[in-house]
Formats: structure tokens, C-alpha cells, sequence
């Protein structure tokens, strides 16, 4: 609530709305506490008084009646009106979107139809005829306005709930016993809830100005009572003579209906998820630079030079150190792997890269990527933009997230090339096809047809890698491209990128958690944990004596085929958060070496034997292992 309320805050307008809204709600609350007038009381001789007159502030009415006290009492019974319609448009609304949705089939046809014929009518005159039917009044316009809503809350959460009723943890609490009810109640409406909340925000203020219309025209509060509507409806006639009178309950409304509005929209910013990171904006193309030093220069002549990369995510007052000072390098033609536990940064290290980590929350506060010669870290947009795709490509874990879904697999390849390519989209469709081939795609012609659900993953993933060919890069950065498969379907995968690396010279960095994954495919690996790099080598070299206690403890925590039953060494504890890294090693409180000098300070990634390197005090002395 408290995250909510500083959310809120930070939107300037909101919070003026906010202010607004709640002046007008205590003046309300506490008008019969006021030494006011009667609202109601007639007083002829003195009709029409101006405003600032003496004993009337605001001047008075038609019939002589004290325009201040008839403002207050009216924005009371205005406001009542305004929310009770949104409460009872709400719960109605909502009560039969989610029946509707949960229930799917023909009950969500018949109450759906229902809700169709009743938004067919405009709005007003469906209250109109509704309160002709059941007579004028106060209590039937308050029917009137929300019955005429029930519709709009009812779409919208029969749509939301359509998608929450088939998510997973729905199925398992059906699994798990509970009746319909229960699960509507426990696991849909706290789900649907935010987008009530934002829906009643953003339409209370349209309800007030709906009750008032029909008040304006006499089919509301009834004489003498006062509301904002029925107010500005017995001013028209002394519109020009006496504006004062429509002027009045006029402002009135505009500020009411201004404040909930900018309320509204402020109230749906904070409950919306995808903002819950303190961001009002969308994420900008490129993630933020902010570097507190000098770029560093390259330290290689690699083709990709990665030198003291640190990312950070920046979540309300709290800094996550994602990536803390990576320095690594690939060669042309060599693929190098990058292994870590879940967490341990391997992603955002790669993201950032071509600056593809979201801002916020995310910033590169330091070190350079060199490729070909040129820092990428704070590169104008452009630069990136023509990289991207071109020069270096990503394959990610889940090619159905990747891979459009309402567009054919072909026409997806064609718009990768042509989006840094000039070339006539028959010269594009052929190459589409190279591709496909190229990465062993059978009936690679009528595949280019197909649409990526009529795909298995492993050729959704295939697609993933033909994508990442289609501008024929230097780089190609895949990120988990195989955690998804089936072990025959994986090497399948990795020998395509193998032969690709072969044949087209191609740089790989290759991201998993599978050690037997980079044995096979990588020529050096780099071991991550908590941001940092802690080992680095010839995979066969690592594979063989890990010098780290944490790559040796991993290795130990990979099953073998045929070695008979072996106790499998987990890694006890968890890796740091990484808000709150600890003093030197950050592997110290898992490892059973770990002396005081660990935590004392950082601790250096150091050269140990030709191109081997280790961030430890005390290295694991060689014991040969059969990898
Ligand atoms: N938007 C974010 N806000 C805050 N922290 C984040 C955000 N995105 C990532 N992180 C943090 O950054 C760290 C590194 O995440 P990253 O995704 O790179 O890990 P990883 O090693 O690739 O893990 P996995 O194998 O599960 O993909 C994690 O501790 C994660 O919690």
C-alpha cells in the first residue's frame, strides 16, 4: 500500500488531483457541520443577489435561496451519487465478467449477448428510456447511470478473466480440490481486482457528470433538493442575466470531474504491473549510460571485447548489481561459453552488450564493449540499431516468445533481412530459404508457410537460429537456445551452430547451465557468479582441474551416465542478492575453503596457467578429472 501511495506521488498530476479530490470530499463530509444556510429555504425579495453580496458569498439563486450552501449540500448528494453508481456499476459489472469469462462457453455467449444488445443503445438514451420507465427521481437516475455502466465493467473483466482462467496455478487449484467458487473467489478476483479499481478510477468521474446530465433535465434530484445537475438546469434560464448561478455549480463540476480524472489516470500508473518498477515512461531503445569513470580501452584485439562491464537495475531506492565489472573477449570463429547459476548475471551481461537491457530500470554504469574496433556502450541509437541484427544477433530460450505468432515463419525471416538489406522480397525469399536449409529445416519451401504454433520447438528454435543468420553476423549471442529441448532435439541444435561456426567463421557466445552443453560446443568458458566472473579457460582445461571452488562444486553437481550411483553433490546455500553483495568473495559463506581473507576485500581475477584465469585466494590445487 505504502509502494502504491509513493507510485502515486511521483505523478505530479495525480497528486494534484489527489488534493483536489479530497478538499471537495471533506467540504462534503463535513457540510452539515457547516454555519450554513438552509439550501432550501426561498427568500424572493432578495433573488439573484451577486456574488460576495453580504450574508450570501457566492450570491443566491432564482428563488432567493443562498447559492453556497446549495453548492455544498449539491456536491454532497452529486458525489454520493457519482460513487454509489460506480460501486454498483462495478460489483454488477464485474460479478458478470467473471461468471462469463470462468465459465466460458454457452453462458459467456448468452450473458455476452446480453451485454452486446444493451451497448448497441446509446448510453444516454438507455438511461433516458430507463428512467421514463421507472420515473423521475434520484434513486432511479442513480439505477439508470449504472445500470447503463454494468456493460463497460462487464467487457472489460470478462476479458481479463478469459486469460486468467486458463493460466496454470487456475488448473492447479482445480487440481487441488477447489470448487468454483472458491477458486473465483482466491485465485481470479485478486487478479481481476487492480483492473476493477482502475476501471471505477477512471469512470466515477463520467457517472457524476451522467447523474448531473440527467438531474439537468429534470429527471434526477427533484425540487427543492439540490444536486450539481439539477443547480446548473434551473440557472439556464438567467444564463446570460445572471451567469453567476450556472457558473457556480458549473466550476464545480469541471473541478470535480478534472480531479478524478487525473486521479484516475494516476491511479491506474501505480496499479499497472508493468510500472510497478517506478517507471512511468516505456522503456527507451537503448539502456541508459551513466559511467562514473573514463571508458576503458580495449584489452585485446578480439573481434568482441568486453572490459569492466557493470550493469546495475535501479528499483526504487534499491541498486541491483547485476553485472560488477565482466571483462571477456571472443574471437572470430571461437565459440566461448558463459556458465552460472540462475541469477548469476549471464543474461545481462549479454543484453547489455548491444544495450538491450530495459531502462529503466536497468543503466550501464561502466566499462566498454569494443566490437570491430568501436565502443558500444553509450553508441548514438542508430549506431546500435544497425548492429543489432547485422553484425550481432541473439537466439533466446523460447522461440515461441520470439517468433510472432500471427505471422508465417517465412514472412518473419523476409522482414529480418530486409530490415538492414535493400533487396526485392523475391531475392528475400530465396535467401529465406537458403537459411532455412542451412539450418537443416526439411521441406524448407513450404515450411516458409507455416505459422510457428504449427511448429515443434525444436524447429521454432531452428527458425530462432535461421533469424539470427538472415544478415549474416559476426556474432551470435544465444542465450539458453537449447534449456527448452529434449536432449535429442539439443544436439541437434548444437551441432547446426557447430558446422555454422565452421563454415561461416562465426563467433558464438554461447549462455547455459549445462556444463556436458559447453563441453560439446565450446572452445573457452567463463564461470559467473553474482555478477563477476570467478573462472576463466580452455573449457577442456576447466573441465579437467576447475580452479575455483564454485566451478568445481558445479561440475560435481552434473549427473553421469554410467558412473554408477553417486551421491550428487548439491551446492548448499544460495548465491547472494545482489543489492547486498558481500565484502570480497561472494562465493565465501558457500565454500567449506573459505578463510577470513576471503571477506576481507575484492578479490582479483588472476592469470594462474597460460590463458587460464581465477577470482579465488585459494585455487583448487589440480586433481585430474575424467570429464
Ligand atoms: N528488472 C530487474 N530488476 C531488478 N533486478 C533484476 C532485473 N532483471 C534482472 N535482475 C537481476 O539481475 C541479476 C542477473 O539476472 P540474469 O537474468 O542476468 O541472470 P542469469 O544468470 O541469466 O539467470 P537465468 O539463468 O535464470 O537466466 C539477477 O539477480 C536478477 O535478479
Amino acid at each position: 500500500m505504502m509502494a502504491f501511495f509513493r507510485l502515486l506521488a511521483r505523478n505530479r498530476l495525480a497528486l494534484a488531483g489527489l488534493v483536489v479530490i479530497g478538499i471537495v470530499v471533506v467540504l462534503a463530509l463535513i457540510t452539515p457541520l457547516l454555519p450554513l444556510a438552509d439550501p432550501d429555504v426561498t427568500d424572493t425579495p432578495n433573488r439573484f443577489q451577486p456574488m460576495f453580496s453580504a450574508g450570501a458569498l457566492l450570491g443566491t439563486d432564482h428563488l432567493g435561496r443562498d447559492l453556497l450552501s446549495r453548492l455544498m449540500w449539491g456536491t454532497r448528494l452529486s458525489l454520493a451519487m457519482g460513487f454509489a453508481a460506480a460501486v454498483i456499476a462495478a460489483v454488477l459489472g464485474s460479478a458478470i465478467g467473471i461468471i462469463a469469462g470462468f465459465y466460458g462457453g454457452r453462458t459467456d455467449n448468452v450473458i455476452m449477448r446480453g451485454v452486446d444488445m444493451l451497448m448497441a443503445f446509446p448510453y444516454i438514451l438507455l438511461a433516458l428510456a430507463i428512467v421514463a420507465a421507472l420515473g423521475p427521481g434520484l434513486m432511479n437516475a442513480l439505477i439508470a447511470v449504472a445500470a447503463v455502466n454494468v456493460p463497460f465493467f462487464a467487457r472489460n473483466i470478462r476479458g481479463i478473466t478469459v486469460g486468467i482462467a486458463h493460466k496454470e496455478f487456475v488448473d492447479a487449484a482445480r487440481l487441488a480440490g477447489m470448487r468454483n467458487r472458491e477458486i473465483i473467489l482466491a485465485e481470479v478476483l485478486p487478479n481481476v481486482l487492480p483492473v476493477i479499481v482502475i476501471a471505477m478510477s477512471t469512470t466515477v468521474g463520467w457517472m457524476i457528470l451522467e447523474t448531473a446530465g440527467l438531474s439537468f433535465l429534470g429527471l434526477g434530484s427533484q425540487p427543492p433538493q439540490a444536486d450539481l445537475g439539477s443547480m446548473l438546469g434551473e440557472a439556464r434560464s438567467a444564463l446570460i442575466t445572471n451567469p453567476h448561478t450556472s457558473i457556480v455549480p458549473g466550476a464545480m463540476i469541471l473541478v470535480i470531474v478534472m480531479g478524478i480524472n487525473l486521479l484516475g489516470d494516476g491511479v491506474r500508473d501505480a496499479l499497472d504491473p508493468r510500472l510497478k518498477s517506478g517507471a512511468l515512461s516505456r522503456p527507451m531503445p537503448a539502456t541508459t549510460v551513466d559511467r562514473d569513470g573514463p571508458a576503458p580501452a580495449a584489452r585485446t584485439d578480439s573481434l568482441l571485447d568486453i572490459a569492466d562491464l557493470r550493469t546495475e537495475f535501479r528499483v526504487r531506492n534499491r541498486v541491483y548489481k547485476a553485472v560488477g565489472g565482466v571483462d571477456l573477449h571472443v574471437e572470430k570463429g571461437e565459440c566461448l561459453g558463459i556458465i552460472g547459476e540462475s541469477g548469476s548475471g549471464k543474461s545481462v551481461t549479454a543484453l547489455s552488450v548491444m544495450g538491450l537491457v530495459a531502462s529503466p530500470p536497468g543503466v550501464i554504469t561502466g566499462g566498454a564493449v569494443h566490437f570491430d574496433g568501436q565502443d558500444l556502450v553509450g553508441a548514438r541509437y542508430e549506431v546500435l540499431r544497425s548492429l543489432r541484427g547485422r553484425r550481432v544477433a541473439y537466439i533466446f530460450q523460447d522461440p515461441q516468445a520470439t517468433l510472432h505468432p500471427l505471422y508465417k515463419a517465412g514472412d518473419q525471416l523476409i522482414e529480418a533481412i530486409r530490415t538492414h538489406e535493400d533487396v526485392s522480397r523475391e531475392a528475400a525469399h530465396r535467401r529465406a530459404i537458403s537459411l532455412l536449409k542451412s539450418v537443416r529445416i526439411p521441406n524448407a519451401e513450404s515450411r516458409m508457410e507455416s505459422y510457428p504454433y504449427e511448429m515443434s520447438g525444436g524447429m521454432r528454435q531452428r527458425v530462432g537460429i535461421a533469424m539470427a543468420l538472415a544478415n549474416d553476423p559476426d556474432v551470435i549471442i544465444a542465450d539458453e537456445p537449447t534449456t527448452a529441448l529434449d536432449v535429442t532435439v539439443q544436439a541437434q541444435i548444437l551441432s547446426v551452430l557447430s558446422d555454422l561456426r565452421r563454415e561461416r567463421g562465426l563467433a558464438i557466445i554461447f549462455i547455459t547451465h549445462d556444463f556436458g552443453v559447453v563441453g560439446q560446443l565450446c572452445d573457452r568458458v567463463a564461470v559467473m557468479y553474482a555478477g563477476r566472473i570467478v573462472e576463466e579457460g580452455p573449457t577442456a582445461a576447466v573441465l579437467r582441474s576447475p580452479q575455483h571452488p564454485y566451478t568445481s562444486r558445479l561440475i560435481d553437481c552434473v549427473p553421469t551416465l554410467g558412473g554408477g550411483q553417486r551421491r550428487l553433490a548439491a551446492i548448499p546455500g544460495l548465491p547472494p542478492v545482489v543489492d547486498r553483495l558481500p565484502h570480497g568473495c561472494a562465493f565465501a559463506d558457500r565454500c567449506d575453503k573459505a578463510q577470513a581473507e576471503c571477506r576481507a576485500g575484492s578479490i582479483a581475477l588472476a592469470p594462474t596457467e597460460p590463458a587460464r584465469k581465477v577470482r579465488c585466494l585459494f585455487p583448487e590445487v589440480a586433481k585430474e578429472r575424467s570429464a
